[in-house]
């Protein structure tokens, strides 16, 4: 249920006139079998990129399977971006993928849960790439595991997403159960949960999943508010819902953009956020240095002409480039 790191995928343009100012991220990415993973270290940033190649819950959810190929896909699409840091300023590692054995979607989440923890114990800023919306219960329980022992462990979760993914889970995990798992787990343990869906399609969701909102007590930011017009007080909402907890676990589901943006994800919408609105509001939560973890969701290239997976690729590089700023 692992596949280590291939040097074979980082492969691309080569500017050897230019020195190491012509290096792409082909020429600095690291490799590290996740199994054998050891401390950070002091000084730079480590962001760790970890797999999550898995389709079974957008399958067990009656969507379109194909997600499982996402993380391959969107290291190509990482491979030719610019390197605008210095080695001590930020190390990039490709730490492999933890793939799914068919029917076995909850082995797998564990896995991913265990792998998240390890990495969050060792210092790194783990970018998981998915892989269906399944991912977020996997990538949620490391962090929990990581935090729980931990005086400051509230954690928030802020989702991009079309879809609340609050579904039942009776029948098994898939990709539109995780935030309700993690909601029952929270209650499990004595918690509240601190979940903050943004981009909410009325199309896209059943009056069931509005009425459960109000059972669970959880808000939400509807996508016919997320307006160019409105980005401050979105900022301030963001901001204010970061400030109830110590860490925050951003997720991103390609769907919340509209199929003209981002037409390579399981489910499509033709209303969506806009690209650029969705970046002002995610480098707003970085901005708070709260940010624990990161992960993008839903990537189905099966779908795609190249335009989601550099747009998956584009947000990859704007939360690896958020932690080299957080060192200077
Ligand atoms: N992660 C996706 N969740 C959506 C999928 C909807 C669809 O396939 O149409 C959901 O369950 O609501
Ligand atoms: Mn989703
Ligand atoms: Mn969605």
């Amino acid at each position: 249920m692992y596949q280590i790191p291939s040097k074979k995928i980082w492969t691309g343009r080569n500017d050897h006139f230019e020195g190491e100012d012509g290096y792409l991220w082909h020429h600095v990415v690291q490799l590290m079998d996740i199994d054998g993973l050891s401390g950070a270290g002091v000084g730079a940033s480590n962001v760790a990129m970890l797999g999550f190649a898995s389709d079974e819950g957008v399958r067990r959810n009656q969507g379109r399977p194909g997600a499982k190929d996402g993380p391959l896909i969107i290291r190509k699409s990482l491979c030719n971006m610019a390197v605008h840091f210095k080695p001590e300023e930020l190390t990039l590692w490709d730490m492999g993928t933890v793939t799914v054995d068919r029917g076995k979607l909850e082995a797998a989440q564990e896995l991913l849960a265990d792998r998240v923890k390890r990495l969050l114990d060792h210092g790194y800023f783990p970018i998981l790439l998915g892989g269906g919306h399944e991912i977020s219960y996997g990538h949620y329980s490391g962090i929990y595991q990581h935090l729980k022992d931990k005086p400051d462990n509230k954690i928030g979760i802020i989702n991009f997403d079309a879809h609340f993914d609050f579904r039942s889970y009776a029948h098994g995990a898939h990709s539109g159960s995780s935030f309700r798992q993690i909601a029952d787990d929270c209650d499990n343990h004595g918690d509240q949960i601190y979940y903050l869906p943004i981009g909410i399609n009325q199309q896209a969701n059943p009056r069931s999943l509005f009425k459960l909102m109000d059972v669970y007590n959880q808000s939400y930011i509807d996508l016919e508010d997320v307006t160019i017009d409105n980005i401050s007080a979105l900022k301030q909402q963001i901001g204010a819902f970061i400030s109830k907890v110590d860490h925050v676990y951003i997720t991103l589901d390609l769907d919340v953009m509209s199929m003209g943006f981002s037409p390579g994800v399981s489910a499509p919408a033709a209303f969506g956020v806009f690209p650029y609105l969705v970046r002002q509001m995610l480098d707003a939560a970085l901005a708070t240095g709260k940010v624990i973890s990161f992960d993008i969701a839903e990537f189905n290239p099966e779908y795609d002409d190249g335009r989601t997976a550099k747009l998956a690729a584009s947000f990859v590089y704007d939360v690896a480039m958020s932690q080299k700023a957080k060192k200077q």
